[in-house]
């Protein structure tokens, strides 16, 4: 699908935004870009190999997610460029019903998101990026699983020319869980589907170490389990626990963030607390457009 150029400002402009994702939804298209930064792309100097995907309500974006961002970007050489980021919104999702705030607030949020990102890992510091050779899109799909949002990005102009590019599916733990839940996989409630996904790509997942979902130990314990064969009666396969990198999230005694949390201090108009769990220009946004005061 031919990508609109959403400038900066379009990006910031909810009536736009609502026109723009009312066009997608009559469309028989999956998925579409809406804004690329740096736009026009620069020319590549090599041809794409990773793209790396952050797949999210983004209701909003946290500084966790930046935190997966970022690592993911700044773990590889910054000689291997060009690097390509997929903010990838998804309007239909696999558990949770739509909540506020409205898709529109969440693009706009996504945008300022990725300005912030690009800021932080292109620079003049050592180990950071020349301008250009991080590209970060925003776009939506209607995909809710993996499985799926893969097969889409594949047939991708952008995502497979001039030849196959792999994607690494930035998670969190709890993300890793669900992926590998049978229940996701209708009729036959088997692991084979995924055979696609974790042959040819590969999932980074951000540990997410709090009461929820354990500790340290037990999500390395998950992760080998798997490479022990626990997985291969439901049609998994031991070999997928190396397409699995698990990183570390949180540091201990650092705090918990979750978008949940975030919403939750918009509620309370709490600058502070806002502060600690997104970025400057979220924060702003989230408190000039009085995001998330009715969240329960
Ligand atoms: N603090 C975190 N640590 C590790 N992974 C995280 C963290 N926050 C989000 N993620 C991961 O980022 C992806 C998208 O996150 P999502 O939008 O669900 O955020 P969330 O904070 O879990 O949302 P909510 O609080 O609304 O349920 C998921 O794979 C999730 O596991
Ligand atoms: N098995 C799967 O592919 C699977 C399971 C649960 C969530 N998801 C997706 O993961 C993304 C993040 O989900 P949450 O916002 O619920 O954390 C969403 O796009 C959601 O649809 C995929």
């Amino acid at each position: 699908m031919p990508t609109p150029p959403h400038t900066s400002d379009d990006m910031r402009s909810l009536p736009t935004l609502r026109q723009s994702l009312r066009t997608f939804a009559s469309s028989p298209h999956t998925f579409q870009i809406l804004r690329t930064i740096p736009y026009p792309s620069p020319k590549l100097s090599s041809p794409l190999k990773t793209l790396y995907i952050l797949d999210s309500s983004f209701n909003p974006p946290t500084l966790a997610h930046l935190r997966i961002c970022t690592s993911a970007i700044l773990s590889d050489k910054p000689t291997a460029v060009p690097k390509r980021l997929l903010l990838l919104l998804a309007t239909q999702n696999a558990d949770k019903a739509p909540k506020p705030a409205a898709f529109e607030q969440r693009l706009a949020m996504m945008s300022l998101f990725a300005e912030e990102l690009i800021n932080r890992v292109t620079g003049s510091d050592e180990g950071k990026h020349k301008e250009g050779d991080v590209i970060v899109d925003v776009g939506v799909t209607k995909e809710a699983r993996f499985i799926d949002k893969a097969k889409v990005l594949e047939q991708q102009e952008e995502y497979s020319d001039p030849g196959p590019v792999e994607q690494v599916h930035l998670t969190g733990y709890d993300t890793l869980i669900r992926l590998l839940d049978t229940n996701y996989y209708p009729p036959d409630h088997t692991l084979k589907p995924l055979e696609g996904l974790l042959e040819k790509h590969r999932v980074r997942v951000t540990r997410r170490t709090d009461d929820a979902w354990g500790g340290r130990e037990e999500q390395d314990g998950y992760l080998r389990r798997i490479a022990e064969g626990e997985t291969e009666a439901d049609g998994g396969r031991r070999e997928w626990a190396q397409r699995i990198e698990l990183v570390e999230g949180r540091t201990e005694g650092e705090e918990i963030i979750s978008s949940t949390k975030v919403r939750k201090a918009a509620k309370g108009k709490d600058e502070q607390a806002l502060s600690k769990l997104v970025t400057d220009a979220v924060a702003s946004w989230i408190l000039e457009k009085n995001l998330y005061l009715e969240e329960d």
